[in-house]
């Protein structure tokens, strides 16, 4: 799903989206209205990943629909962060003091429900049209007897792709602005670097990438200052194993602080300073090889999805900076406060009024 074949087959998909991003922030900036930069993104990758999955747009730039689906996956993100103290003692398993079973089923329940809605949709009009797409090729899997896969298995695959993609993409587009909007030199070089490679065509593409040194690096450096993920994903000890001088018993529960790797000043000057450059004269990345940076995890289970991030990242952030110059509403600095949760969000969403360009 995620080989650079199939992804590079994808390229005209997240073209026409990030131009809807584009055409959305013209019309902001010609009515002077700042925009929620986080929601903004939201959108965008959200629709990324459907019209990817199931052939469909399923928001809109401002719409309530689109507001409680963005509210449910931050609030199914937020959930998963939460350390709940019913694991540590099972007594209180049946009392839910937190009441995080509570909200699991409500958020999670109204999540799988629009999945299990598109997916019956298909299914009923299937025999009608024919779909080359994620949801097509699960459904015939489904329908052949090779594999046991289940309507169930197929919704949830979903819903963890959607919260796996939605939120870490946005968080990282909003981050980064945020990082530009605060270090105006900054937001400067990235536009100048911009303007060389691109020049006058307002459509930043895929195959620029590879000529934006200075784009890439603020993209890895606000995956290190930022991580979404900042525990990665939980993991448990098959076995007593010593690490470091460490006995990890067996069953233990790790969490890998990726976030305080990050941030590690023996590893990083200056580390709480946004400084892409730190990236410009070395080889370090994102894949996993990498220890000092891993935003998307390492080994067997890390992020399936990092190409297709990697390529949604530098084209929707080329784009807002290729084509606008911005300005904090109010003409405030933007604040940087992290909200915890699964992804570190903003605690408070960053509004910027756009100016095109061209
Ligand atoms: C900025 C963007 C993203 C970041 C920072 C990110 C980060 C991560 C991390 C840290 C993990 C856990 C890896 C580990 O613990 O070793 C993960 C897992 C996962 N990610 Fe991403 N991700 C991003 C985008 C995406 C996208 C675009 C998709 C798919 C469309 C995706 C789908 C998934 C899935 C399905 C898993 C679970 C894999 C498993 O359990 O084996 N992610 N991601």
């Amino acid at each position: 799903m995620f080989s650079a074949r199939r992804l590079d087959g994808g390229a005209g998909v997240r073209r026409e989206k990030v131009g809807r991003l584009v055409d959305y922030l013209r019309e902001c900036s010609a009515r002077g209205r700042a925009v929620d930069l986080g929601q903004a993104a939201f959108v965008t990758s959200f629709n990324l990943l459907s019209a990817t999955f199931f052939s469909v747009d399923l928001i809109e730039f401002e719409s309530d629909a689109t507001q409680q689906l963005k509210e449910t996956i931050e609030g199914v993100t937020k959930i998963l962060g939460t350390p709940n103290v019913a694991d540590f003692f099972p007594i209180l398993k049946r009392l839910d003091p937190q009441r995080i079973k509570k909200r699991s089923e409500f958020y999670f329940g109204r999540l799988l429900g629009v999945l299990g809605g598109i997916i019956d949709g298909r299914m009923e009009s299937r025999s009608m049209e024919t779909k080359n797409d994620l949801l097509a090729a699960l459904l015939h899997l489904m329908d052949g007897s090779e594999y046991d896969l289940t309507y169930k298995d197929i919704q949830h695959l979903f819903l963890d792709l959607f919260v796996g993609g939605s939120d870490s993409t946005q968080c990282i587009v909003e981050w980064a602005m945020t990082e530009l909007l605060a270090n105006p030199e900054k937001m400067s070089n990235a536009k100048n670097e911009l303007r060389s490679v691109i020049g006058e065509k307002n459509q930043v593409e895929e195959s620029d990438i590879s000529r934006l040194p200075y784009l890439q690096a603020l993209i890895k450096e606000t995956l290190r200052l930022h991580i979404p993920g900042p525990f990665l994903v939980p993991r448990r000890a098959v076995r007593e194993v010593e690490i470091g001088g460490y006995v990890i018993p067996q069953h233990s529960q790790i969490f890998v602080n990726a976030w305080a790797i990050g941030r590690d000043s023996s590893i990083w000057p200056n580390p709480t300073s946004f400084e892409p450059k730190r990236f410009l004269n070395n080889n370090i990345g994102f894949k996993g090889q990498d220890f000092e940076l891993i935003p998307f995890g390492s080994g067997r289970r890390m992020c399936p999805g990092l190409p297709l991030a990697d390529r949604m990242l530098s084209l929707m952030l080329g784009s807002m900076l290729h084509n606008f110059e911005w300005v904090m509403e109010g003409g405030v600095r933007p604040d940087t406060t992290e909200e915890f949760g699964m992804a570190l969000h903003k605690a408070v969403p960053l509004k910027a009024i756009p100016l095109y360009c061209f």
